[in-house]
């Protein structure tokens, strides 16, 4: 798969002193969703304004489509549509003249049924007329969306697309980004939530810091950091732990009726059929076994763990 955008050693310290960006390489490939995450301050908005020509880089270079976004800045962006954090409408604007006006700003001609089209795949064409600040936030986002596809981007930045919206609106943007993939247009997203990421993306890039920690294929990151959870419920309760089945890492819940049991999902199962003949072996007689996989937030937790809990929420 050929690479859409080519990150090579990014670099952006303001000019206040901050370094929100410090070498970050990353390709993004054409017709994948890729989630950046990171916790608040990581470098996420800097990188996406880098890449859309609104922040300058101090070191690096970024290519779109081949074109360096510095020098070939035109063809450049072009090929991006950005949705922004913050909802910036002109209230009084009605929604289809918005969209227009935003393809005109690239320079594109008028194309009707394009925008008709546009605007009945995010279900705003029944509120074409309508002016924008007599919208739901949920139709002012997708109202965002229409205004960045309207020139027919390659790539669109969604920088946290669903920030305050509702669990239902949630899932319909979700539903709005897979098709834009299916159509292949390449997303990148940043989320606060890890739900979203892990529903949707192709590959998770974590950011932290300015620094690109790592980026892999959100199944591989799940695999190779992703632990799992084997809970033993035992019939009668246990009085202490045998020392043998404890030096194995085996906890007991403080009821004695819960043995605990983490392992990576590398681990060789055989390694669990042994561990449950261990417990037979000590007249253990066990009534459920049930086995739970840590999610992305977890793995995600782990690798910028230490930074304070609540600068990710
Ligand atoms: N215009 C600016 N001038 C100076 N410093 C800035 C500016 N914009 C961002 N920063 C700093 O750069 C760092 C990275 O900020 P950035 O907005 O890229 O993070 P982020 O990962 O998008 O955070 P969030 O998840 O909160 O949106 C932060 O320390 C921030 O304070």
């Amino acid at each position: 798969m050929s690479s859409i955008i080519e990150i090579d050693h990014l670099s952006k310290r303001y000019d206040s002193g901050t370094a929100a960006l410090n070498d970050v390489t990353l390709n993004i490939d054409e017709g994948e969703i890729l989630a950046l995450l990171g916790p608040n301050g990581a470098g996420k908005t800097t990188l996406i304004s880098i890449i859309c020509g609104l922040v300058s880089p101090t070191g690096g270079t970024v290519r779109v489509g081949g074109h360096d976004i510095r020098k070939n800045w035109r063809a450049a962006r072009k090929l991006i549509g950005l949705v922004p954090q913050e909802i910036a409408l002109e209230p009084f604007e009605k929604v289809i003249d918005c969209v227009r006006f935003t393809r005109g700003l690239y320079g594109e001609g008028p194309d009707e049924a394009y925008i008709e089209r546009l605007l009945r795949s995010l279900a705003l064409w029944e509120k074409r007329d309508a002016k924008t600040r007599e919208l739901s936030g949920g139709m002012k986002r997708r109202v965002l969306i229409a205004k960045a596809l309207s020139h027919r981007p390659k790539v669109l930045f969604l920088d946290e697309p669903t920030a305050g919206v509702d669990v239902t609106l949630r899932r319909e943007m979700w539903q709005v980004v897979r098709e834009l993939r299916a159509e292949g247009v390449t997303i990148i997203l940043t989320t606060h939530y890890l739900e979203e990421a892990e529903d949707m993306a192709d590959r998770v890039g974590v950011i932290n810091r300015g620094e690109l920690l790592l980026v892999k294929p959100k199944a591989e990151l799940m695999g190779e950091f992703g632990r799992k959870h084997l809970t033993i419920e035992l019939y009668d309760p246990l009085p202490a732990l045998p020392a043998d089945l404890a030096a194995r890492g085996l906890t007991l819940s403080s009821d004695g009726l819960q043995l605990g049991y983490e392992y990576d999902t590398h681990a060789d199962r055989t390694g669990i059929a042994r561990l449950l003949g261990d417990l037979t072996q000590h007249g253990i007689a066990v009534r459920d076994v049930a086995t739970k996989q840590s999610n992305l937030e977890e793995i995600f937790m782990s690798l910028v763990e230490d930074k304070p809990k609540e600068a990710v929420a």
